[in-house]
């Protein structure tokens, strides 16, 4: 018998709340308005600037994804000031998607304008992400898309080539976008720039994510685009011009929340500035949830303020509109006082990893109780022990465990590296907020 020679993982131990918390957590900017507003800005007729923008893998990917296709991108005072110089849209070019979504979502359709082939690939686990949906849209308005290795079958993964001929006419398509809004979000982020413009029609049973599309609408509009959205399930985009804007970017809400969420778990207070009183982020969500679960907020000049006193209540939630939330509602859950039941998020098994059949193995790894159910988890509380956790490449399976980490002695997190995807500091804030 041979013995492996796979090294173990590393694994970070996460630190245990000694105290109720009393901190204010500075967000860095949204990851899903910072890569619509470079996309948006890479497609304009003239140069525009974005402030508080994300600097993290998802958005560094896009950014080097951008320069690829052919717009100039340069960092202004600082790294989160970014510059972008629009620029004919360039093929004979190649696409690093890592495990961004919306990077292989959002560009193939920006690819399309190209004037050559342009080749996606990404990571492993991103070789397995749904992307059906947006390649055969694209192959429905007369753009080619195809797998050179494999030619004959139409791609339904990563890799694959899209094959850029400087235009496309547009005109009306049906998506099933029931495995994830981004199918719509892409195709609405270029849509402008088709000659006939699009009309997209939904045509899958669930949509996930709607305040995501509204948020792709609404940076549309702020760029002049106009979008007719006033029938439920369907959206269309008039061509036109696309103007460039000096723009603030939004705190990340999502990623804001493992951070309030641990006010409920440890006790005492997280603060988040720069909460904004009107956003598109489903993130939104978050104070109104953590209050269900035995939480109190304030939003008081920016500041959202989260209370908790260590007491946790079970909830019976559909988070369709915003799953991206799950993993840290699903650790809330597990130390809550009663039971909970995550519900209408069958598409995260299309996320950075199958999410619901993730958690309910880790948290039933650390002695919890968590089933899968066709479109949720249902999360029965149990005395918890630590133990490795792992995270499959996937930042909020990391920041899921560390929000478990706070409470039960010992959670090992496999990877905590993986959280630079859309958080390069998560452990330096996570440590920082605990004083
Ligand atoms: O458009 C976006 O920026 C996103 C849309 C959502 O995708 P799904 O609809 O696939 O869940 C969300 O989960 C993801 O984190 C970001
Ligand atoms: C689903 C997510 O990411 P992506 O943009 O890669 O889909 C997420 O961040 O939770």
């Amino acid at each position: 018998m041979t013995s492996s020679t796979t090294a173990p993982a590393p694994t970070w131990e996460a630190p245990l709340a000694g105290a109720p918390l009393d901190a204010t957590v500075e967000v860095p900017g949204s990851k899903s308005l910072t890569n619509r507003l470079l996309v948006l800005a890479a497609l304009a007729d003239s140069p525009g600037t974005l402030r508080g923008a994300l600097r993290s893998r998802d958005a560094d990917l896009m950014i080097g994804a951008l320069r690829a296709l052919g717009a100039g991108i340069e960092e202004g005072d600082e790294p989160s000031t970014l510059r972008v110089t629009p620029g004919p849209v360039a093929g004979n070019t190649e696409v690093d998607t890592g495990l961004a979504g919306t990077v292989m979502r959002f560009l193939p359709p920006f690819a399309a304008l190209a004037d050559g082939p342009v080749r996606f690939d990404g990571d492993a686990e991103a070789r397995v992400r749904p992307m059906l949906p947006v390649l055969a849209a694209l192959r429905a308005l007369g753009v080619t898309v195809h797998d050179p290795e494999h030619p004959g079958e139409p791609p339904a993964f990563l890799p694959f080539t899209v094959e850029g001929r400087g235009g496309v006419p547009g005109g009306s398509v049906d998506v099933d976008a029931s495995g994830s809004s981004q199918f719509v979000s892409g195709l609405l982020l270029a849509a402008a720039r088709f000659e006939r413009g699009l009309t997209l029609r939904h045509i899958g049973a669930t949509l996930p994510s709607l305040p995501h599309i509204e948020m792709t609408v609404a940076t549309l509009r702020d760029v002049g685009v106009e979008v007719d959205d006033s029938r439920d399930g369907i959206w269309s985009v008039r061509p036109g011009p696309i103007t460039g804007r000096d723009v603030r970017v939004e705190p990340d809400l999502s990623n804001a929340a493992p951070f309030l969420a641990s006010a409920l778990v440890a006790g005492g207070t997280v603060r988040v500035p720069g909460w904004p009183t009107l956003t598109t982020q489903p993130g939104a969500m978050v104070p109104e949830l953590l209050e269900r679960m035995g939480g109190t907020y304030t939003l008081a000049d920016g500041v959202l303020s989260v209370t908790g006193t260590g007491e946790i209540h079970g909830i019976d939630v559909d988070l369709h509109a915003g799953g991206e939330l799950a993993p840290t509602f699903a650790a809330l859950a597990a130390l809550a006082d009663s039971p909970s039941r995550l519900r209408g998020i069958a598409h995260l098994r299309g996320h950075e990893t199958d999410r619901l059949a993730a958690l309910a193995r880790e948290i039933t790894r650390l002695g919890g109780q968590a089933e899968e159910t066709r479109d949720g988890l249902v999360i029965t509380p149990r005395p918890l022990r630590g133990d490795v956790v792992r995270t499959y490449a996937d930042h909020r399976m990391a920041t899921s465990a560390a929000l478990l980490g706070l409470r039960v002695p010992g959670v090992l997190v496999e990877n905590v590296a993986t959280t630079a995807k859309t958080l390069p500091d998560f452990t330096g804030m996570w440590l920082g907020m605990l004083g």
